[in-house]
């Protein structure tokens, strides 16, 4: 699959702009805050349908305007589609070929802000594992879904005089689904972690492995007691302390992926530096994963990857990762781009949000 062309309307600081790609490497360069993130943005948000950088219809839509759009032609072997969505202060239409449908395609990217993954609180971990899974599994989709309404319930429940009864049939609900989330992503952790373990080796300068470990807020994952159950004994003990609090304390809503090198969670210790290369990797990972799993290729997207990296990870990046798929890189500099097959490749320069030169 890849992106063949992309016309953009009022998106960001990008105002009118046409563009076609090649169908490997799409370079985006120019200046600081001249709207090359902005663009990878605009591929992503078309790809999977939502963005990386925010959720709000304002802040896509250029400043003073009232609508946004976006459209793509999108090739999958002889197939082609396009994929359009207007964006206006209120809502958004998402088309496919002209009908009313929104589609999701594997595009996988990495941006700045994925560092939190790494460093930040765990909500952002857990919704790279949800957003991750909920790609390769919409009944994942589903489930979170249903999850969410249970618990809300619940806590709602929580705050009332006790009904215990009701309160049950929800405590017994929450461990049901909630169960099968955590072994939903408990699986995808056994398929991830061996392609983030072979990234990480090859763009990192640590020997020491970096083990992903899922961890629970308050129950056991250790095999002798079905998750299930022990999610219920746990919700059932902490039930008072619950409802002192009026919310569900125990679950995988609470629950958070650590990432543990020699029995230190780098969440409170790792660098700057470490903390890009392991994010780099786990989205790699993430790309392998829809790879092996649905058996078809992923668009790939770097927003700044190759200034902090030397030339042999940029060139294992680039020559041993990704040795079909379409990539979309952006950077300030261009002195790696020897690097990159030169038939193959497309330069794009931004200048404030316009796309000045098409190499
Ligand atoms: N809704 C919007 N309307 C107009 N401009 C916007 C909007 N949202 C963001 N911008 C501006 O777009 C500019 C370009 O942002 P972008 O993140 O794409 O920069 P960049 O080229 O990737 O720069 P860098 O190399 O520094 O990351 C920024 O100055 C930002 O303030």
């Amino acid at each position: 699959m890849y992106f063949e062309r992309l016309a953009l309307l009022n998106w960001r600081n990008i105002e009118d702009t046409e563009l076609t790609f090649g169908k490997r490497f799409n370079v985006f360069w120019g200046g600081n805050a001249q709207g090359k993130s902005n663009l990878l943005e605009a591929i992503f948000f078309l790809g999977r349908g939502f963005s990386p950088r925010g959720n709000r219809n304002e802040d896509f839509i250029r400043w003073g305007k009232t609508q946004a759009y976006l459209g793509a032609t999108i090739r999958d072997g002889e197939l082609f589609f396009k994929k359009e969505v207007k964006i206006g202060l209120e809502a958004r239409d998402w088309r496919l070929d002209n009908r009313k449908e929104k589609k999701r395609d594997c595009v996988v990217g990495y941006f700045p802000d994925d560092l939190e993954i790494i460093s930040g609180n765990p909500f952002k971990r857990r919704q790279f594992l949800d957003e991750a899974i909920s790609f390769i599994s919409p009944t994942y989709r589903l489930l979170l879904k249903t999850y969410g309404d249970i618990l809300q319930q619940r806590n709602c429940l929580l705050k009332q005089p006790l009904n215990r009864e009701l309160l049950d049939v929800y405590t017994e609900k929450i461990a049901e689904v909630g169960s099968r989330i955590v072994k939903a992503r408990l699986k995808y952790l056994a398929l991830l972690s061996p392609f983030f373990e072979k990234y990480r080796e090859r763009i990192e300068d640590k020997a020491s492995k970096v083990i992903l470990r899922y961890r629970t807020s308050g129950y056991a994952v250790n095999g002798e007691i079905e998750i299930g159950d022990a999610l219920f004994k746990a919700l059932g003990d902490a039930l008072p302390l619950d409802r002192e609090r009026g919310f569900t304390s125990c679950g995988p809503h609470r629950d958070d992926l650590e990432f543990i090198r020699e029995n230190r969670n780098l969440r409170s210790f790792a660098s700057w530096g470490e903390q890009k290369t392991l994010a780099l990797a786990l989205r790699l990972a993430e790309a392998s994963v829809i790879k092996s799993t649905k058996g078809y290729g992923v668009v790939i997207l770097l927003d700044d990857v190759f200034s902090d990296l030397d030339e042999e990870r940029r060139r294992f990046l680039l020559r041993d990762v990704f040795r079909e798929e379409q990539v979309f890189i952006t950077t300030t500099e261009l002195q790696w781009k020897k690097l990159l097959p030169e038939e193959e490749t497309r330069s794009f320069y931004l200048e404030r949000g316009r796309v000045i030169k098409d190499a």
